[in-house]
Formats: C-alpha cells, sequence, structure tokens
C-alpha cells in the first residue's frame, strides 16, 4: 500500500510494503490513488514520493508475476502524472530498482540520499523494464548509457546517477525533508518542463543505425543463450527512433513477451531460490532464525597450495586478516607467489587497484609456525586430501587454537565426522569446501557432521556471504551433493565415448545446451592424473586394483579410459595433451586429436566393446538425466532439504546456464513422470550402472503433480 500524509503544502505519498516496497498491486493502486488526491487537493501545492523502511522501492513485486496483471500498470499512473500542474518530486533512499526507477522517472524531479543506487535490474530476472524505462531512461541519462545500465541491469550509485543526469540532486540528511523543501522550490515552475516525455533521447553525437547494430552484435556474443539482453537493445533502439507512445507500446509487447518466457520463469526462480538456501535447518535441531553466529575477525589457513592460497586471498580481498600457514618456508612462499600472481590479475583486470592491493597483502601473515593461529576465530584447513594426514593437522589446531576456534575442512570427499572424531571439539568442527578456482568460484558448500552445532553453521554460513561467497548447507555423504552429482553425469560422457562419441562431440554438445565448459575440458584442465589418482585410491581402500582393462569395478560398469590416458602420459592441459592435443599461445587451445580417437577406438576394440553412433540427444540426455536422478536421491536422504539448494550449487559449482534454473528445475519443465519413465528405461538398459537405479522419491513425486517448492517436504527431509 501507500500511506497518504500531508505537511507543508505538500502531500507525501510513502510506498510501504515491507522489505522492499516492492511494487504490488496494493502499492501501485495506493500510489495512483495518492497522486489523484493530490491534483485534486486545491491546498496541495506539490508532491513527494518516498519510500517506507529506508528503500524508495525494489521495483514489481516479482512473487506476483505469475498471477497476471491487476491494478494499475506503472505507465498509467505516469501517465497521470505526466499531466499534473504540481510538480511530483520523487525522494530516494537506499534503491529505486526496476519499476522503482521507473516511478521515479515518472515523477517531474528525482532527489536522492548520498546511499542511494538506482538501477534498471530487470534483465538479470529475464525482462526488460516494462514500465517505461527503456523509453524515459534514455531521455535522462543519454542512449548509451541508459543502455549499458538496463543491458547489464547494474545498479549505480546517487553521484554517478547524478552526473548521467537521472538525478537532479543528492542530498545529505533526512531524505523526507530534504524532499519537501526540494518540492516547494518547484512548485511555481512549469511542470512540462521537467516532464521527460517531453524530450527526446539524448544521442550525444551518435548515430542511432551504427550504434544499433553494433550493440546487437556486442550483446549476441557477450550474453549468449540469453533473451533479454537482446530485447533490451531493441527497445532502447526503438526509443531513439519512434515517437513516445509507440516507444512504450513497443516496450510494453516486448516485457509481455518476455514475462511469460521459459527463460524469464527459470531466472526468477533462480532469484528466490538463492534466497531460500539462507534458510538452513540441522536434523538435530536448530536452524537461521535461532542459531547465533560467532563473529569472525580473523581466519587461518592451513596448506599454501593453489586452493588455500585462493582460500586466503578470498579472506584478505574481504577485509578480514589472514595467516596462511605451511610447513616449510619453501611452500609458503610458492603459496605466497601463487596467492600475488592472483592478486595482480586482478589489478591488470582493473578490477582493483594497485594501492588496494598492496593493502590487501597487509593483511596477510604468512607463517610456519602453528603457534600463530593460536588466537584466529577461524582456521580453514586445505591441506592435501588424505584422511590420516587431515586428521593429524585437526589434532594440532585443537590443542594449538583457543577453544572457542571453529576448525574448516576444506574436503571434496571426506566424512566430516572422521575430522571431527580428531579433536575434541567435534561441534565446532565443519566442512567448507571451495571450488577451484577457489579465489573465482562463487559456490562455498558448508557441510555439517553429525556434531557440527548450529551456531557453528551459522558462523561458516555468515562467513561465506562475507567472503562474498554462495554457501549452501549440505550433509555429509561421499563427494557431498557438487561432486556426487557430477559423478554420474561425468560417468555417462565416458561410457558415451566408449560407445562411439567423441570427447569434442559431447562437449559440444554440452556446451550447446549452455555450460560454459565441457566435461572432458573440464578435465584437462584440473589434470587427468588427479581423477585417475582418487579411483586409485578408493580401488585401493576396497582392496582392488584398477587397470586399462578394468570394465567393472565392484560389479558396476566402468570406464577405464582414464587410465588409459594416464598410461601414455596424456595428463591434460598441463602436457600438452589429454582427451584433446593444445596449440596456440600458451597452449591453451584445445584441438581435436586423432591420436586420442585412435587410443579410444583401440582400447574399446581390445575391451570388446562394440562402438556405434552416439546421437547428440541421446548424450544430453544420458548425462543430465543421471545426474538429475542422484538429486532425487540426495533429497531423499536429506542431505539436501530442498530442490533449490541444488539448484543453486549446479549454477555457481558448474555454472549450469541460468536461463534453465538448474537441473531440478530443469527436471521440473521436462515433466517429472517423463524424468521417471526416462531413467527406468535408462536402468533397464545400463544394469549395471548404480546411478541409473531410480530415485524412490522421484517415481512418488512423478505421481503427485507436487510443485519444485514442495519436493523436500515430500522428502519428508525439511527440517524447518
Ligand atoms: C505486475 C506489475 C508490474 C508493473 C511493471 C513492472 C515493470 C518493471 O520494469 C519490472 C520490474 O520492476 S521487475 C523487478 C526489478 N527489480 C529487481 O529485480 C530487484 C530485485 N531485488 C534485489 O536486487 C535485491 O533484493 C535488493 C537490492 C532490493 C535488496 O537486496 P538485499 O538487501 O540483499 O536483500 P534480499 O535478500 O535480496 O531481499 C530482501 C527480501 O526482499 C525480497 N525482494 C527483493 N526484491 C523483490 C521484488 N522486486 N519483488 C518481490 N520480493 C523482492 C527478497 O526475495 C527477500 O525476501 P525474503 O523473503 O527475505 O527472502
Amino acid at each position: 500500500m501507500a500511506e497518504y500524509s500531508i505537511r507543508d503544502s505538500v502531500a507525501i505519498i510513502q510506498l510501504d510494503n515491507a522489505p522492499v516496497n516492492a511494487l504490488s498491486v496494493a502499492v501501485r493502486t495506493g500510489l495512483y490513488d495518492g497522486i489523484e488526491r493530490a491534483a485534486g487537493d486545491g491546498s496541495v501545492k506539490a508532491v513527494v514520493v518516498c519510500g517506507k523502511g529506508g528503500n524508495f522501492c525494489a521495483g514489481a513485486d516479482i512473487k506476483e508475476f505469475d498471477e497476471g496483471s491487476k491494478g494499475p500498470w506503472i505507465t498509467e499512473i505516469g501517465d497521470f502524472m505526466d499531466r499534473m500542474r504540481k510538480p511530483v518530486v520523487a525522494a530516494i533512499e537506499g534503491v529505486a530498482l526496476g519499476g522503482g526507477l521507473e516511478v521515479a522517472l515518472f515523477c517531474h524531479y528525482r532527489i536522492a540520499a548520498k546511499n542511494a543506487r538506482v538501477g534498471q535490474p530487470e534483465v538479470n530476472i529475464g525482462l526488460i523494464p516494462g514500465g517505461g524505462g527503456t523509453v524515459r531512461l534514455p531521455r535522462a541519462a543519454g542512449f548509451k548509457q541508459a543502455l549499458e545500465m538496463i543491458v547489464t541491469g547494474n545498479p549505480v550509485r546517487a553521484e554517478r546517477a547524478l552526473k548521467m543526469g537521472v538525478l537532479d540532486e543528492v542530498v545529505s540528511g533526512n531524505i523526507l525533508e530534504a524532499g519537501i523543501k526540494f518540492a516547494l522550490s518547484k512548485a511555481h515552475i512549469d511542470t512540462s518542463l521537467a516532464c521527460l516525455r517531453n524530450r527526446p533521447v539524448r544521442m550525444d553525437g551518435l548515430n542511432i543505425d551504427t550504434k544499433a547494430d553494433a550493440a546487437l552484435a556486442h550483446v549476441k556474443s557477450k550474453y549468449k543463450g540469453f533473451e533479454a539482453p537482446m530485447f533490451c537493445v531493441k527497445a532502447v533502439v526503438n526509443a531513439a527512433r519512434v515517437p513516445y507512445d509507440d516507444a512504450i507500446q513497443k516496450e510494453r509487447e516486448y516485457f509481455f513477451e518476455l514475462r511469460t518466457s521459459g527463460q524469464s520463469q527459470a531466472l526468477r526462480y533462480a532469484f528466490f531460490a538463492e534466497r531460500q538456501i539462507a534458510r538452513w535447518g540441522l536434523p538435530g535441531g536448530g536452524d537461521y532464525r535461532t542459531a547465533r553466529a560467532i563473529p569472525v575477525r580473523s581466519v587461518g589457513v592451513v596448506g599454501a597450495g593453489t586452493m588455500g592460497a585462493g582460500i586466503a586471498l578470498c579472506i584478505i580481498t574481504s577485509g578480514l586478516p589472514c595467516v596462511l600457514l605451511e610447513q616449510n618456508q619453501e611452500f609458503l612462499e610458492k603459496g605466497v607467489t601463487s596467492l600475488r600472481g592472483q592478486l595482480m590479475g586482478t589489478v591488470r583486470l582493473g578490477k582493483m587497484t594497485a594501492g588496494e592491493a598492496e593493502v590487501c597483502l597487509s593483511r596477510l601473515k604468512p607463517s610456519t609456525s602453528m603457534e600463530d593461529l593460536k588466537h584466529v576465530d577461524m582456521v580453514i584447513e586445505a591441506v592435501f586430501e588424505d584422511l590420516k594426514l587431515k586428521r593429524e593437522v585437526f589434532e594440532r589446531l585443537d590443542k594449538t587454537c583457543k577453544p572457542e576456534t571453529i576448525l574448516c575442512t576444506n574436503t571434496s570427499t571426506l566424512d566430516i565426522d572422521s575430522v571431527a572424531t580428531a579433536t575434541g571439539r567435534p561441534d565446532k568442527v565443519v566442512g567448507t569446501h571451495f571450488f577451484a578456482p577457489s579465489y573465482l568460484m562463487k559456490l562455498l558448500e558448508n557441510i555439517y557432521g553429525s556434531r557440527t552445532s548450529p551456531e557453528t553453521v551459522a558462523t561458516v554460513m555468515r562467513f561465506g556471504k562475507t567472503i562474498r561467497k554462495v554457501p549452501v548447507l549440505v550433509g555429509s555423504c561421499t563427494g557431498f551433493v557438487a561432486n556426487r552429482m557430477l559423478a554420474p553425469y561425468t560417468a555417462e560422457a565416458q561410457f558415451c565415448v566408449e560407445e562411439g562419441a567423441s570427447p569434442a562431440q559431447v562437449d559440444s554438445v554440452l556446451m550447446d545446451f549452455g555450460m560454459p565448459m565441457g566435461t572432458f575440458r573440464v578435465s584437462d584442465l584440473s589434470g587427468i592424473d588427479v581423477s585417475f589418482s582418487i579411483r586409485r585410491e578408493a580401488a585401493r581402500k576396497l582392496g582392488v586394483t584398477l587397470t586399462v582393462d578394468s570394465r567393472y569395478f565392484r560389479g558396476q560398469r566402468h570406464c577405464s579410459l582414464i587410465e588409459r590416458l594416464v598410461e601414455k602420459g596424456r595428463l591434460g592441459r598441463k602436457t600438452g595433451k589429454g582427451w584433446y592435443k593444445y596449440e596456440g599461445p600458451g597452449g591453451t587451445v584445445p584441438l581435436e586429436d586423432p591420436d586420442v580417437l585412435e587410443i579410444i577406438e583401440t582400447h574399446c576394440r581390445a575391451l570388446g566393446i562394440e562402438r556405434r553412433n552416439v546421437g547428440s540427444h541421446e548424450i544430453q540426455e544420458r548425462m543430465q538425466l543421471a545426474m538429475i536422478n542422484e538429486g532425487f536421491k540426495i533429497l531423499e536422504e536429506g542431505i539436501c532439504t530442498r530442490a533449490e539448494e541444488i539448484d543453486v550449487i549446479w549454477l555457481y559449482g558448474f555454472g549450469w546456464p541460468r536461463y534453465l534454473g538448474g537441473p531440478m528445475f530443469y527436471a521440473s519443465k521436462l515433466g517429472l513422470k517423463r524424468v521417471f519413465e526416462k531413467i527406468c528405461t535408462f536402468h533397464k538398459r545400463f544394469p549395471h550402472s548404480q546411478h541409473w537405479v531410480p530415485s524412490v522419491l522421484l517415481g512418488k513425486l512423478s505421481e503427485s503433480g507436487l510443485p519444485l517448492s514442495k519436493w523436500g517436504e515430500a522428502a519428508g527431509t525439511s527440517r524447518l
């Protein structure tokens, strides 16, 4: 709703819809009524529109999008304001985003507090501004700047918006008082002079024809796969070419077309899924509502290898001091050099100044003495993935660190309890699984053990946000969520290659789908020997030896091409050849290698595997459905409590195309009945692959018709 009051002959309309004053039907109706009332009240000289609770308005209420359009549209309210003879001033604090900025652009004047940010982020949810933004922002900020704001969705700070011409004044002090004062100062000025409708789009010497083509080409290549950015360009270009009302009409058509598109639905889903993951709960009780995070003022990282150095870099760049520990000076220096190299990379990219990088480095304390960890609030262990070694480290940490220190393990495979029992504080032990390269990858998989306390979980969830990661809480199991789902996905990729596909064919199927990289290129990048060692180690623990001839591993289908490539010295990009051969600058360009195709052919012939044409559709289906089936098993076991958590993990851990929501959302769109039937068919066809045993939960859900948001509840694993 919107509250209406009068002060000093100024009508104040305060948008009121906590937490961000989204433009629900009630708010739009309240705004319209308020404007109409002020227009008809002879005692009112001017109007101020502002927001309650520290924000102006975050735009349309995204939750209402699936309910159709009720209430007045923003442009209807705007048209009324355009005809008003009394000045309407938007007094902005906090954010004015999307429809919020559009409301402000309909006001005759806009003033903002210093801390305010304004923007048109609709593109992030697969839309274009639909309330006049593509038509009015270019009239205020000029074509080029408006186009940039609309296509990127990035908000700008008040001072910049003032320079761009979006704002009329930036003020300090009470925004409402400033708004009233400003409104009264404009009470006698002809409002039509301040009305953006009456101004042309500012081209600042640019030729619209050449600019339009260039912008379309740029956006097409930069936002590959995304529909909305192209529509943003088309709408802004149109606004520069046709009269105001025609441009508004076209914008609205585009907006409605996109609003019902699959991409916008997926992107809106992703927006809310990202917020859902903050609502965690533990099986033994305790959740985000009751658990208090312990303040983390300093952190230690044990192990200055690539992972450890990257983690330390995340910490120092987020403003926290960090002790980086190694067992000897040589390893430590290597780690610090790698950290510096990554930091300087960000300086070269212009993301940080050299001075800022120096400030970050001043927060780093390289050390070879565990005593330096005595007083830190949190330690992240990032040593080699070996349980015995990790237990030794934890035993020493437990003895050295103060009793309140939280001890985290950056394991990607080990059971948290098996590490926690090496200490006398299992309640303060938790998994923090970073993804490589740890400085760049946003996902942080936080893993609780059976005795991890709610306070410890609250602390690592908050810490994740502090270091600008996306923290998702999951339970402990082999591979946790990300790697557990990745296992059947990559296994199917290799089986497809055994059966007749080429690595390049598989990778292009994945990239055409929208993944940033194919699985074989990823394998070459991280090193084929890494997967080889993990497999060999897992087999060794079970008393089995894997050879190049192994077709089965503990009764399960197994592809031993990795063993074959390692035998041939093809370890990936670092050796110039793996699934591909590498050429070009720095040996970074992957090329299909006839030698590897020959190795695969010979290998399969030797093992009696008949090769055939494996179609692209089959590759995609097998890889994705195997992984989706695993996702349902993860829900079934309560490792995750919501499908949204799995999707966020894939969005941030593996670059699943955001416009497809995530694998679980994708499954919901395919239809669970169809997904289940397909998985059952694959299970019959490939009986020796455990990952094709259909999830019981999936079977149940395929009959229920329940929406994705209820899957966790249906699994009986929801803890909230
Ligand atoms: C149908 C009629 C339409 C009229 C025409 C419209 C045309 C227009 O061009 C289209 C739009 O405006 S499209 C919209 C364009 N606008 C955008 O895309 C803005 C999207 N929002 C943001 O970028 C960020 O949320 C803020 C920067 C606003 C706050 O960030 P922060 O401080 O880190 O906090 P936080 O954790 O992020 O959010 C707090 C809570 O608010 C919730 N919520 C937020 N916005 C919402 C919304 N619009 N809606 C609903 N809810 C919204 C959020 O879910 C969360 O709820 P929870 O239950 O507590 O989880």
